[in-house]
C-alpha cells in the first residue's frame, strides 16, 4: 500500500469511527463540536514513531495523567458475541464447542475479511497490518536464531499450537464456505496474530475484543512491579493471593471496558506534552512474552527475565516454580531463585532449620552468600560460553542486518560477516545468493525474514546482557561480603 492509500484510508477510518462514536473527546466537552470528519483530534492524532512501535498515537495537546482519551463504545468493538449475531456463522459454530474463545474470534475475523465491503468493520479491517512476526510466523532458521534452548522451545511450541488450532478450526471453516484463500493456514495466522497482538481485555470473553481506533496505542512497559513470588505467600490463603494479583493486573493496565457508560475508555497513565506518543500498558511481559504475544521486545525492558535451569540438588524441595527463578534485567536473582541457592548451598542437616529464614528472604550467612554468588556466576559465565556467539558477534551481527533490512548496499561489511554461519544459514533458509543479499534488493517475503531474524537476535542479546549484568552483581556482593 503506499504511503497516499495508507493516508486515504486512515481518513476513511477516522471518519467512519466518528460516525459510530469513537471519540478523543472527554464526555463532560462532548458539547464542544466533535469534528465529523474525524474520530481524533482533541486529544490524540495518529502519527508514526519509527523506533517505538511504528504507527501509533500522539498526544494532540498537553495530556494530564488521569485524562479520559478515547471512548470506543461496545458497538464498535469487534466480538464473538457481535459477529456470531449471524445466525449462520453461529449455527456452525455451535457445532464445534470446543473450540477455545481465540479460535472464535480468529474465525469471526475471517468471517469479517469474507464479507469484504460487506463487513461493517470494513475501514478497520483495510487497516490492519498485513503480516505479523509474532513467534508462531517464525520459520526454523528464526527459531534457531534464538539459541537459547527455553527460548527455542517455547517458539516451536507456539508454531505447533498455531497449526493444530488451524486444523481444528478449518472444519468451521469450511462449513462455513469461506474462500478457500481463507481456510490456509496463512489466513490463520494473520487472523490468529491479529487477535494476539491487538485483543483487548473485556470482562464477558476470554478471547477479548478487537477496537478499531483503541488498538492503535503502542505499549509501554508498566513502571509498578507484579512479582506474584515476591510478595511473601506466608499467611496469605489463595483466594487473597489471587484478590492481590488481580488488584496488581488493573493496576497495570490503563484501559479497560467500563459497563457504566458501555464503551472501552483510555486513560492517560501519566502526563504528555503535545506530540509525545501516548503509549499503553498492555500487561507485565518479558521480551519473550512480547515476542510470542506482539512479536516485538523492548531493548529495555524492566520485566525482562532470563531463566534459569537449576538442578534438582538445588531447587532440592521443588518448592519454587520453575517460572520463579530467573534473573531481573539488572542480573539480580529472583527471589525464589535466590531462597533455592542460598538452601542449596546449605548443609542438608541444616535446611530445616534455617528454612524459614531463607522463605522469608533472608541472608542466612556471610559464607553462604559468598558461595552462591560465585555458583550462580559461575553458572552464568558457562551459559555464555555454551551459546555459539558472543556478545560482540551479536552486536555487530545486529549493524548488519539493519543494514539488509534498510536495503543499504553492503559495501562496508567486512567479508568475513559472509563466511559466518548464521550469515550461510540465512541465506540457505531463503534459497538466496550472496549477492542478492549485497546488493539491496529483497523481496518482500526475505525483507519479513530479515526482520524476525533481527528479532532473533535482540532477544538472544537482551538475555545475554541478563547473564552478563548478573556476572557483576556476584562479585560487587562477594567483594562486599568479602
Ligand atoms: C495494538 S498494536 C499497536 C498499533 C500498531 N503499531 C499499528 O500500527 O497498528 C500492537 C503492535 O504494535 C507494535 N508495537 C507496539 N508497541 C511497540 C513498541 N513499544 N515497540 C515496537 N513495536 C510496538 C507491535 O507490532 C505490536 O504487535
Amino acid at each position: 500500500m503506499s504511503e497516499e492509500e495508507e493516508a486515504l484510508k486512515m481518513e476513511a477510518l477516522l471518519r467512519w469511527a466518528a460516525q459510530i462514536g469513537i471519540s478523543d473527546v472527554p464526555s463532560s466537552n462532548s458539547s464542544s463540536s466533535i469534528p465529523s470528519s474525524s474520530c481524533l483530534g482533541h486529544s490524540l492524532l495518529v502519527s508514526h514513531f519509527p523506533l517505538a512501535g511504528g504507527r501509533g498515537l500522539a498526544a494532540a495537546r498537553d495530556l494530564r495523567k488521569g485524562n479520559l482519551l478515547l471512548r470506543v463504545p461496545k458497538a464498535a468493538l469487534l466480538t464473538n458475541q457481535r459477529v456470531l449475531q449471524d445466525e449462520n456463522l453461529a449455527y456452525c459454530m455451535k457445532k464445534h464447542p470446543n473450540l477455545s474463545s481465540s479460535q472464535k474470534l480468529t474465525i469471526c475475523l475471517l468471517a469479517e475479511v469474507a464479507n469484504a465491503r460487506g463487513s461493517w468493520w470494513y475501514p478497520y479491517l483495510v487497516m490492519l497490518p498485513l503480516s505479523y512476526d509474532t513467534l508462531p510466523n517464525f520459520h526454523e532458521f528464526e527459531i534457531h536464531a534464538l539459541q537459547v534452548e527455553d527460548a527455542i522451545w517455547v517458539s516451536e511450541k507456539a508454531v505447533v499450537k498455531a497449526r493444530s488450532e488451524w486444523k481444528e478450526g478449518l472444519l468451521v471453516m469450511q462449513e462455513m464456505e469461506l474462500k478457500p484463500q481463507l481456510l490456509s493456514f496463512r489466513s490463520w495466522l494473520w487472523a490468529s496474530s491479529t487477535v494476539s497482538s491487538r485483543a483487548l481485555h473485556i470482562p464477558w470473553d476470554d478471547a477479548g475484543c478487537l477496537c478499531p481506533v483503541g488498538d492503535l496505542f503502542n505499549y509501554a512497559a508498566p513502571d509498578d512491579k507484579l512479582c506474584a513470588e515476591e510478595s511473601h505467600f506466608e499467611g496469605k490463603d489463595e483466594k487473597q493471593f489471587t484478590e492481590q494479583a488481580n488488584s496488581h493486573a488493573l493496576r497495570l493496565t490503563d484501559g479497560g471496558y467500563e459497563e457504566e457508560s458501555t464503551s472501552y475508555c483510555f486513560y492517560a497513565k501519566r502526563n504528555y506534552k503535545k506530540g509525545e506518543q501516548v503509549l499503553l500498558s498492555y500487561g507485565t511481559y518479558s521480551n519473550l512474552d512480547l515476542l510470542e504475544h506482539y512479536g516485538f521486545l523492548l531493548t529495555s525492558n524492566p520485566n525482562d527475565k532470563a531463566f534459569l535451569q537449576l538442578d534438582a540438588a538445588v531447587n532440592i524441595s521443588k518448592t519454587w516454580p520453575k517460572d520463579c527463578l530467573y534473573l531481573q534485567p539488572d542480573g539480580k536473582p529472583s527471589f525464589g531463585l535466590l531462597c533455592a541457592l542460598r538452601l542449596g548451598e546449605t548443609p542438608m542437616n541444616r535446611r530445616r532449620a534455617v528454612g524459614r529464614l531463607a522463605y522469608s528472604g533472608f541472608l542466612l550467612s556471610n559464607e553462604n552468600e559468598v558461595l552462591v554468588m560465585k555458583k550462580l556466576a559461575k553458572h552464568c559465565c558457562q551459559l555464555l560460553e555454551e551459546l555459539p556467539t558472543t556478545m560482540k558477534d551479536d552486536a555487530s551481527l545486529l549493524l548488519a542486518i539493519e543494514k539488509i533490512r534498510n536495503q543499504i548496499v553492503l559495501f562496508d561489511v567486512p567479508e568475513s560477516l559472509f563466511y559466518h554461519e548464521e550469515v550461510g544459514g540465512f541465506l540457505r533458509a531463503n534459497g538466496m545468493e550472496k549477492e542478492r543479499l549485497m546488493d539491496g534488493s529483497l523481496s518482500a517475503k526475505v525483507l519479513r525474514s530479515v526482520e524476525r531474524w533481527k528479532l532473533a537476535v535482540q532477544w538472544r542479546l537482551c538475555y545475554k546482557e541478563i547473564l552478563s549484568n548478573c556476572i557483576s552483581y556476584c562479585s560487587m556482593v562477594v567483594g562486599q561480603i568479602s
